[in-house]
């Protein structure tokens, strides 16, 4: 994780800048990166990939979510016309922008809905990093992306309440953040 910090710092700022956020203090950071989480995914190979479910259509319940994935390919983000596939690109980072970051931007930033499916040829790895806010972090949408008087649309939430409900329940595309919704 030693070196994923600085990435996600950096991240960060630029997409805090477009909000207004010119400073991440320790409260902002917490509340932004307070929880760092690697998963391990392993896709093995599927005779039948069309029976099989991969990851259902989901948005991450992250800030960011920084992914590595092999070059088997597999991932699936959703465009405005259906799926558009992540074809793997060596040494390339995928940084997907989760829900919270959806709410704490007043939907400035929508979270992106994603999938990923087996292959019948080769087996298949992803390492994502969830960059989640801190325990006991609530959130909400931040008052600089409220600047112009605009109404907020989520109400202030309690992170863990929000991932304890995201998981819950199967993956079923971006439903989840209608539960922080006023
Ligand atoms: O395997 C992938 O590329 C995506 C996995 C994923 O969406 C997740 O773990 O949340
Ligand atoms: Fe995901």
């Amino acid at each position: 994780m030693k070196w994923a910090k600085p990435v996600i710092q950096r991240l960060l700022k630029v997409l805090m800048k477009g909000l207004n956020v010119e400073e991440i203090g320790a409260t902002k950071e917490n509340l932004l990166m307070g929880t760092l989480i690697v998963n391990f995914n392993h896709y093995p190979i599927c005779p039948n990939p069309d029976l099989t479910a991969g990851v259902g259509p989901h948005s991450d319940a992250s800030t960011i979510t920084i992914l590595l994935q092999d070059d088997t390919g597999g991932l699936y983000v959703r465009g405005r016309e259906g799926w558009i596939h992540v074809t793997p690109v060596k040494g390339a980072l995928i940084v997907n922008i989760g829900d919270v970051l959806q709410i704490m931007s007043n939907d400035h930033y929508k979270s992106i809905e994603h999938r990923a499916v087996t292959s019948a040829r080769k087996h298949r790895i992803s390492v994502p990093i969830f960059v989640n806010p801190g325990p006991n972090a609530v959130m909400g949408p931040l008052p600089e992306a409220l600047q112009l008087g605009e109404k907020p649309i989520y109400k202030q939430v309690l992170y863990s309440d929000y991932f304890n409900y995201f998981f819950s329940k199967p993956h079923e595309g971006k439903q989840t953040i209608e539960y922080a919704k006023i």
